[in-house]
């Protein structure tokens, strides 16, 4: 019994030790929602904390700017729950991309998505606690709060992305249609191939199924993935246990960059 204990406890402990490449290399990508933020009930009960904000802006300033958020979210969400810090950032899964410059490349909404809505609409206005939230370029069908629906508005979601010429990604109690061609792992390697970040060793951290992309491109350009949680399958090759365990990994990096 002890010793599955302390099998357990040397698993747990390898779990949350990252292998930080060399801090000049380190170039360092970061997922949102489950990764730097508790998931909610709700996508509008996840706001700003002081203590992420000024983590973030320690880490940005000490990575001379290799560092950037690669989340499901609009841009506009991502500097909202940021605190106000712009960072680079991709927003909606890759759809928009703001550069370490602050220039924006956004992708073109597919037109599928303007009827998409309506039914998606109209499907939420009849069932309680579905929500739908409209992005740049995608739908996300929110069944966190309707649980029981989760299999219908799979299906759902999977007809009208057939039908419309969209693209599925499940997600968090969550099923989104998305103007097709972008995902997080693109985005990683076009932030690769600029600068600050071209030549370093790209480390994602994520938690959900959209940040597997993003894994196998750190993985593919030299780097890794960490995943948050126990999801599996999953391409990364190191985790972490929760937010917690994230926000406590990224504040001893920030030390030691501090320390350089
Ligand atoms: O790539 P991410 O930054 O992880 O964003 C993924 C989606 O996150 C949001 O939804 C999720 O978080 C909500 C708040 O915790 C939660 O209520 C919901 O059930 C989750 O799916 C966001 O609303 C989506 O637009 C993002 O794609």
């Amino acid at each position: 019994m002890n010793q599955i204990r302390q099998n357990a406890t040397s698993r747990a402990a390898e779990r949350d030790a990252v292998p930080w490449p060399r801090p000049e290399r380190l170039a360092l990508f970061l997922d949102l929602d489950g990764t730097l933020a508790p998931i909610a009930p709700h996508p509008a009960a996840v706001g700003p904390t002081p203590d992420r904000t000024a983590l973030l802006r320690r880490l940005h300033g000490h990575l001379q700017g290799r560092m950037a958020i690669l989340s499901g979210r609009a841009l506009s969400e991502i500097d909202r729950i940021c605190g106000g810090v712009r960072l680079p950032a991709a927003g909606v899964h890759g759809l928009q991309r703001r550069d370490a410059c602050e220039h924006v490349i956004e992708t073109f909404p597919a037109p599928g998505l303007k009827p998409v809505t309506a039914v998606l609409e109209a499907y939420a206005a009849l069932h309680p606690g579905v929500l739908v939230e409209v992005k740049p370029g995608a739908l996300a069908l929110h069944v966190r709060q309707a649980q029981a629906r989760a299999e219908e508005a799979a299906a759902m979601a999977a007809e009208l992305a057939k039908a419309y010429g969209l693209e599925l990604q499940a997600g968090d109690q969550v099923f989104e249609l998305k103007t097709p061609g972008a995902n997080k792992g693109a985005a990683l390697a076009a932030f690769m191939a600029e600068a600050p970040f071209e030549g370093g060793v790209p480390v994602m951290i994520g938690d959900d199924l959209t940040d597997e992309h993003a894994f196998e491109a750190a993985q593919r350009l030299g780097g890794f993935g960490v995943l948050v949680g126990d999801r599996q399958p999953s391409a990364a090759r190191h985790g972490l246990a929760d937010v917690d365990a994230v926000m406590t990994a990224l504040a001893g990096l920030a030390d030691r960059l501090e320390r350089v």
